[in-house]
């Protein structure tokens, strides 16, 4: 049994007189443990088809089932306690300015029950996790791009989650800082076997991080596999495009004489 199954998994928008089909024909399968990568150009559906793993967006068809247990068929209770065991990460880290490091990692356990003591030793746990204990006191405008999604990680790891999705988590950083978080990523897998799905337009990212990926093109999964397979045997021209991509850049300039 796989941890997460979608089976043709439809997700239509629609929009006054028209429909936007998102996603369609979408069939996934996540091992428990594995960091699964799905590729794809800006608005080739990845968003919206992981939205449907929490029912953040619930599909127009198909079947999510997350540890064998159909989402799509929970009461809203049921679906807010499964919920908490999908953590999630943004480019742009949403944290609450407003908030310390500390108050924003805590911040999904403001209706929990835990004691003020659980909190804090809970807190202190995640802060030492991802290499914030000196800045628990810290505001976010105080922070690095990279410190700020590590604070997004803690807060995302608060209900002990058994999956972590990542929406574009390195987009807006630069590379060492992307170098950094991606090991963090693999450290979280490694040690708290957190299995982790990763959305991103850069395949260096997969190749640095993910077991298994998908490429994504209007909606549907043109091409999956193992990273390894799917890197030396691509089968498709966009999976050729994005590994090209993935190995720099190559500008022919013109020759003058
Ligand atoms: N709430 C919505 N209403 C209408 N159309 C939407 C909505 N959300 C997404 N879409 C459309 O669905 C398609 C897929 O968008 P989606 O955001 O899932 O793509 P993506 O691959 O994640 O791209 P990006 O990285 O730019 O977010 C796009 O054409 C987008 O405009």
């Amino acid at each position: 049994m796989s941890l997460i199954e979608l089976s043709n998994i439809k997700v239509d928008f629609k929009q006054s007189n028209q429909v936007i089909t998102a996603v369609q024909n979408v069939n996934l399968k996540v091992e428990r443990g594995q960091i699964f990568g799905i590729v794809g150009y800006s608005g080739a559906g990845k968003s919206t088809l992981v939205r449907t793993i929490n029912l953040l967006q619930r599909p127009t068809h198909g079947s999510v089932k997350i540890n064998d247990i159909e989402m799509t068929s929970l009461s809203p209770v049921e679906l807010r306690l499964k919920r908490q065991k999908i953590g999630m990460i943004f480019q742009h880290f949403n944290l609450l300015e407003e908030m310390t490091v500390k108050q924003n990692i805590l911040h999904p356990l403001k209706r929990s029950k835990q004691t003020t003591n659980q909190k804090e030793s809970k807190a202190k746990q995640l802060l030492e996790l991802v290499g914030l204990t000196d800045q628990a006191n810290a505001y976010p405008y105080q922070l690095s791009g990279g410190q700020k999604q590590r604070v997004a990680i803690a807060r995302a790891l608060v209900n002990d989650p058994d999956i972590l999705i990542s929406d574009e988590s390195t987009s807006a950083l630069d590379p060492k800082t992307t170098q950094q978080i991606l090991e963090l990523l693999n450290h979280l897998n490694l040690t708290l076997h957190l299995t982790i799905l990763v959305i991103t337009h850069e395949m260096q990212v997969i190749e640095a991080l993910a077991d298994q990926v998908a490429i994504m093109e209007h909606g549907q999964i043109i091409e999956q596999g193992s990273v390894q397979n799917v890197f030396n045997q691509p089968k498709q021209a966009l999976t050729q495009e994005f590994i090209t991509l993935s190995q720099g850049f190559s500008i022919q300039k013109p020759q003058y004489n």
